[in-house]
């Protein structure tokens, strides 16, 4: 497996995962804004722990169909390097949020079987990059971070994608090596895999991920 990985932590929530995270190799450490999430922070502890984040290490917001109200808190909060979009926003909306914040977007698109690829084409026009995880339940709480992962022999044969896109969905220690060779992802993103409990992140976990997809 290449070793130029770029890998995402997401859902950080204690300056020592953060540090965990950023040491072992991460160039993405994500912050979730949902509040139905276990993984859920509010502004203020995302601007401290967002503070002692290590420059070259990108700091991601990810929100579920936010307004402008709280987008603006956000952003004038937090230090932030990335959008990362999450909900049902349409791609007018991912134009309009670039636009308001200067920040480049990151839209999650939800894949679960072929009649979902298509979505990836529409927010590459005007998304700068796409996130391509596990569509959710239907009766899921979570958008996203389910740990659950979907039928990568989806992507083998895509046509090449102009924008740079992170694998998602259900990725652990174990299945990183195999999901990055069936899918040519160079960048992966992760929640519950490294976690010993729902939102509760753990340190061990996080670094034997990282070794493993820059292995
Ligand atoms: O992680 C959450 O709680 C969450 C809440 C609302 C929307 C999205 C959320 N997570 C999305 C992520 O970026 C995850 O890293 C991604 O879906 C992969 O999650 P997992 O399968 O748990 O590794």
């Amino acid at each position: 497996m290449p070793s130029d990985i770029r890998i995402k932590i997401c859902g950080l929530s204690t300056p020592e995962t953060v540090a965990a995270a950023a040491e072992s190799g991460a160039a993405y450490v994500g912050f979730v804004f949902f509040p139905k999430s276990p993984r859920n922070i509010d502004l203020a502890t995302a601007r401290e722990l967002a503070l002692d984040v290590p420059n070259g290490v990108a700091k991601v917001a990810l929100t579920v169909n936010a307004n402008d109200v709280f987008l603006d808190q956000l952003a004038d909060t937090v230090p932030l390097d990335m959008l990362q979009l999450h909900g049902a926003e349409t791609p007018e909306r991912v134009l309009a949020v670039k636009a308001r914040y200067g920040l480049p977007v990151m839209k999650a698109i939800g894949i679960a079987d072929k009649g979902d690829l298509p979505q990836i084409e529409a927010y590459e026009a005007v998304a700068d990059q796409l996130l391509i995880d596990a569509k959710p339940p239907k009766q899921a709480v979570l958008p996203g971070g389910n740990g659950l992962a979907f039928d990568w022999t989806l992507l083998a044969g895509r046509k090449y994608w102009q924008r740079p896109w992170m694998l998602a969905g259900g990725l652990s220690a174990v299945n990183v090596a195999e999901a990055v060779q069936r899918t040519g992802a160079r960048q992966v993103d992760i929640s519950s895999g490294v976690e010993s409990a729902p939102g509760v992140k753990d340190i061990k976990l996080i670094q034997d991920f990282i070794a493993a997809a820059l292995a």
